[in-house]
């Protein structure tokens, strides 16, 4: 779906922001870019959705050069969701939602009204101006502005963003939605949670490189130094260690009384990350 070989960017002659990307996203995937303020996910983003030109190396979306893409019909399969909410501010979200939907062919659009129903649009806000929205219900008019024409390929940039946790968990049921419809997902952030949860493979970007590439599960457990943590008792003390998982074979090494629990400690995304870059994602 997404091919992206040896891509650099310039802002500028000095400012390399981009270091000979290579990456491929596959049909139906989530894959994620994670990685703190700065490292180049925003612009990567923006170079795949058209906005950004002037790149070096190769992109392809849809087995096409996004350089030889402007057909009308190969946008209208994309979807975008960014942090600069690209709505306008004197609309409220459904006269934006028409305005957007205009753009496509009828048989795409979705319903306005399920689609902000499954963003739990407030309906007070429905006709109001986007302007007077909090930052959360922007973030909603933004996705719904993004769902509205059931596209195959959807680039959300720090979805999250802004949202209370009841809305975090909304979106993430919304974008493991598209998921189960087969859309491919492109999803930016710096929230290790959003990347863990939701994404098939991630990458990890910082400084304009990518420093690790693989499955949440694989990037944890390459990383994973299987370790124990112990709580006992001994001597009329409560005590706590932590040992390497296979000094347990031949059974408890140390003085104890009772066992109180022993649970393993697995590192986070951001643990591997830091292991990756040497910088954590904030
Ligand atoms: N318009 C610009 N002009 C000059 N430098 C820029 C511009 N936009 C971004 N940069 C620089 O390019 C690098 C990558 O920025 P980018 O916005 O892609 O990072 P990001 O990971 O998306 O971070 P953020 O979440 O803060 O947007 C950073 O060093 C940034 O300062």
């Amino acid at each position: 779906m997404i091919e992206v070989k040896d891509l650099t960017f310039y802002y500028g002659k000095n400012k390399q922001a981009l270091h000979g990307l290579d990456f491929t996203v596959e049909d139906g995937e989530i894959f994620g870019f994670l990685g703190p303020n700065g490292s180049g996910k925003s612009t990567t983003q923006k170079i795949l959705t058209g906005i950004l030109k002037g790149y070096g190396g190769k992109v392809s979306l849809f087995g096409q050069d996004i350089l030889s893409a402007h057909t009308q019909e190969f946008f209208q399969k994309i979807g975008v969701l960014f942090e600069f909410p690209y709505l306008y501010a004197n609309l409220s979200a459904v006269d934006n939602l028409k305005y957007f939907s205009s753009f496509y062919p009828k048989e795409q659009i979705r319903s306005i009204e399920e689609v902000l129903e499954e963003l739990e649009f407030k309906p007070d806000f429905l006709r109001k101006p986007v302007s007077s929205y909090s930052k959360g219900m922007r973030q909603r008019a933004s996705m719904a502005r993004a769902l509205i024409s059931n596209p195959k390929l959807l680039f959300l940039d720090e979805p999250t963003s802004g949202l209370d946790p009841s809305g975090a968990v909304l979106f993430r049921k919304i974008i493991e939605e598209e998921r189960k419809k087969g859309t491919t997902v492109f999803l930016t952030t710096h929230n290790m949670l959003d990347a863990d949860l939701l994404c098939d493979r991630v990458a990890f970007i910082a400084d304009g490189e990518i420093k690790a590439l693989d499955t949440p599960k694989n990037l944890k457990e390459r990383g994973s130094s299987h370790r124990v943590v112990i709580d006992y008792l001994y001597q009329g003390r409560r005590e706590e260690k932590t040992i390497e998982a296979p000094e347990l074979e031949a059974g408890i090494p140390f003085a104890h009384d009772e066992m109180i629990s022993i649970h393993s400690q697995e590192p986070t995304l951001e643990d591997m990350f830091i292991h990756y870059t040497g910088r954590g994602l904030s």
